[in-house]
């Protein structure tokens, strides 16, 4: 596969039943094949796209010494700003050329997740930031369910298998600036080559060149996205439950030519993850003679912390 499919979520949410199984078909094979779709009909209208590009641009804007004050120590960047160069891809020395913040849950009626949360952190100088990145993440997670759904229906489970474990999941949305560059990289990247550490990942902004993904013969092919698409994949952790038989594909953000180093980039993934206790312990039905179990036992908390640790995000 040499480009990214296109899906039309209006498929999966019609009374059609033929429709919703061909939107079922087509991201089924795309996840086995490519790990990437671009999906239409997602729960962004425009002026919430155009507000949240609006607002994330104004934070990273911000004089350096007050984004700084929002980088909080001992959370491993869970919330909050993240500052340039921190995170290095595992087993990268150099840190990628990007800064970020971290939106996460806002749990309901659940006080025990509530305190293993670390609290989302509130940008004072930009009230609207604040109230257009929870809309956004809202909106992001709910697209995110369908998804969700469809997969659990591809994988042979209930179509509200994931649904329970989503619900005040560890989410995290993640505004990235990749700034202009200045001086020659030496070895560094807007963002080293990688797989996303949770179950499925929305991207934002994926309109521009940039982000590239590697396909089964080791070549990196361009993923772009339509203006009213979100690119979709999988992550490390459906790929380890579902053993393997959806890819968490390997992708990167290249630099742009010199005449470009002057441009900023901004994207803005949403990170899908499960509340830390669910299991990604190999579904059975995934498993026969002819696909071994590859993966250890092991829950999405446990998963997670052991990959900070690997980005450098957590001691
Ligand atoms: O900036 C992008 O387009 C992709 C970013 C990405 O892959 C990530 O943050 O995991
Ligand atoms: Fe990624």
């Amino acid at each position: 596969m040499n480009t990214i499919p296109s899906v039309h979520l209006a498929d999966f949410l019609s009374d059609d039943p033929i429709k919703k199984q061909k939107f079922i078909k087509e991201i089924g094979n795309a996840y086995e094949n490519i790990g990437f779709v671009a999906l239409k009909g997602h729960f962004l209208d425009d002026k919430l796209v155009e507000d949240l590009y609006q607002e994330v641009k104004n934070f990273f804007d911000l004089p350096l010494e007050i984004k700084e004050k929002y980088e909080i120590p001992g959370i491993g960047g869970q919330r909050g700003y993240v500052s340039f160069g921190k995170e290095a891809a595992k087993g990268k020395k150099e840190g990628d050329l990007k800064e970020f913040w971290h939106f996460g849950q806002y749990v309901e009626d659940n006080p025990a997740l509530e305190a293993e949360y670390p609290a989302n952190v509130i940008v004072e100088e930009l009230p609207k930031f604040n109230e257009i990145g929870k809309e956004a993440y809202k909106m992001l997670e709910k697209t995110a369910k369908y998804v969700l759904r469809a997969l659990a229906l591809h994988l042979g489970l209930e179509e509200t298998y994931f649904d329970n474990y989503i619900k005040n999941g560890n989410s995290i949305l993640r505004p990235i600036h990749y700034p202009p560059i200045q001086d020659e990289p030496k070895g560094a990247e807007r963002a080293a080559a990688h797989g996303d550490i949770n179950l499925i990942t929305l991207l934002m902004g994926a309109q521009g060149k940039g982000l590239q993904v590697q396909n089964h013969n080791g070549d990196w092919i361009d993923a772009m996205a339509e203006p009213d698409e979100l690119m979709i994949n999988v992550g490390d952790m459906l790929s380890r439950h579902s053993n393997n038989k959806l890819k968490s594909t390997i992708h990167r953000v290249i630099n742009p030519p010199r005449e470009l180093w002057g441009t900023s980039r901004y994207s803005i993934p949403f990170f899908m993850h499960p509340i830390s206790d669910m299991k990604l312990n190999v579904l059975e039905n995934c498993i026969d003679e002819n696909n071994p179990k590859q993966f250890e036992d092991i829950t999405a908390g446990e998963f997670l912390d052991e990959r900070l640790r690997d980005l450098g995000l957590k001691k």
